[in-house]
């Protein structure tokens, strides 16, 4: 017989045997004193926990972040509601989620120039120096964006956006970006790009009336494909990194959202996106900043050494792009969760066409920034990066008029202009 066996099941029903009474009579004074003490000691503790901890509102009236500084949700709700009100009664009312980023500053700015309303939705994480996402935001202010600080994932907040404005238009770049850093960090990806846009589709599908979705998906997802150029029709099965493989995932999800909510999706695949204000953490940015400091950089070469090629596409024709996505996007057919007929569900390449090798971008930037580089060439690891990317455009060319019109040497030429005049204070001023 175990111990537990004297143990009753139910309180209350338990009925002790003599020893039990008699070491209870023996002992009731010093338990009686115990227990008092005890009780007295919680009271205490929660009494004093409660006047120190901060109170935490129940979420609908909690503060939404403003970015730099905490700001109350009334004070927020004018910003919101001012910054997501289209000029005129024909422009759209869009939340750009990842509007701090590279792609989302530009596509906010470019909307709300044309008279869109526009919301912006950024985590603000330290992925990438997050004084440069600052620095962006402060250029939306200036525009007229009003950035919320949160997190795609945070489905309150999400609510209350939603329920603040009623959005024509999700305009979602928010994502984990970059294709080596998938090793390192491999739960960022998951935790962006899959858990943080099924939240956004779930709040999105649940919404009424729905919103049409843009989003970010990639040229990696084309992966180990050696057909070129790539096609939309390409198998797209064969991820060479696991930032591609939740970009592919991100399809298969738009997918399903389309399929039984009547949500309007198109997936964007951008290619190699580059210019001012552009990510740290891509070859054409670190390598500008090492060879202006006369470090090493690093080149990659392909097995059989040939160079590594991408179809390097400049932010302009990608922002081009994105909007004509937008304005032909049609309605999401569901209302409230329910889907009502078949929605549209599309997919583009968006990229340059002429794809260039990274010596080929190298040699541009010694001769842009006038100094020789020191290249160490290697062997392309075995890092999630692909040999060569190269779009074929045709489709992107017939339904949103997209037309990129920028080479590798004149975009360059502009990012160049701009990073010497923001990280050096360089008189020849950037655009803006
Ligand atoms: O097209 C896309 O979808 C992707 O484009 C870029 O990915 P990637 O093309 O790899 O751009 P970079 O990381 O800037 O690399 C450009 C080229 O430089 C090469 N490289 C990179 C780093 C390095 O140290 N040396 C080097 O030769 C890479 O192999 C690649 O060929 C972005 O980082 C991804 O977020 C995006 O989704």
């Amino acid at each position: 017989m175990s111990h537990l066996d004297n143990i009753p099941s139910t309180p209350g029903k338990h009925k002790p045997d003599k020893a039990f009474r008699f070491h209870s009579a023996a002992s009731s004074s010093l338990s009686k004193l115990t227990l008092y003490s005890t009780l007295f000691l919680s009271v205490l503790l929660i009494f004093l926990l409660l006047l120190s901890s901060p109170s935490s509102p129940p979420s609908p009236r909690r503060h939404l972040s403003t970015g730099t500084h905490h700001t109350p949700l009334s004070l927020s709700h004018k910003l919101i509601h001012k910054s997501a009100r289209p000029r005129s009664t024909t422009g759209h009312t869009v939340l750009v989620t990842g509007a701090a980023g590279f792609v989302g500053t530009h596509v906010s700015l470019a909307l709300k120039r044309r008279g869109d309303g526009v919301l912006g939705l950024d985590n603000f994480n330290h992925y990438y120096d997050p004084t440069l996402k600052r620095a962006r935001q402060k250029i939306l202010e200036k525009a007229g964006v009003f950035i919320v600080e949160g997190d795609i994932n945070d489905k309150v907040l999400l609510q209350q956006l939603f329920d603040a404005v009623l959005f024509t238009h999700v305009m979602h770049l928010a994502a984990q970006a970059g294709v080596r850093y998938a090793m390192q960090n491999p739960g960022s990806y998951i935790h962006s790009n899959i858990a943080g846009f099924v939240n956004l589709l779930e709040v999105s599908k649940s919404a009424n009336p729905q919103p049409a979705i843009i989003w970010a998906s990639s040229s990696s997802v084309y992966g180990l494909n050696s057909k070129v150029p790539f096609s939309e029709k390409d198998r797209t099965d064969q991820p060479a990194s696991l930032y591609a493989a939740t970009k592919k995932a991100g399809e298969e999800i738009a997918h399903t959202y389309n399929h039984i909510y009547g949500l309007s999706i198109t997936g964007l695949r951008f290619f190699t996106v580059y210019g001012p204000w552009g990510r740290p953490d891509m070859a054409y940015f670190f390598f500008t900043r090492d060879i202006m400091k006369g470090k090493t950089i690093t080149v990659y070469e392909s097995p059989d050494k040939g160079s590594v090629a991408r179809d390097f596409t400049y932010i302009d024709d990608i922002v081009k792009g994105c909007l004509g996505a937008l304005d032909t996007a049609k309605r999401s057919t569901g209302s409230g969760g329910k889907k009502r007929g078949p929605a549209q569900l599309r997919i583009f390449n968006l990229g340059n066409t002429s794809p260039l090798p990274v010596s080929k971008l190298v040699g541009i930037l010694e001769k842009l920034l006038k100094v020789k580089a020191k290249k160490k060439v290697v062997p392309l690891p075995r890092n999630g990066d692909v040999e060569f990317t190269h779009a074929n455009i045709t489709l992107a060319m017939r339904e949103l008029g997209y037309k990129p019109t920028t080479d590798l040497e004149a975009g360059l030429k502009k990012f160049v202009k701009w990073y010497l005049s923001f990280y050096l204070g360089s008189k020849k001023k950037s655009s803006w």
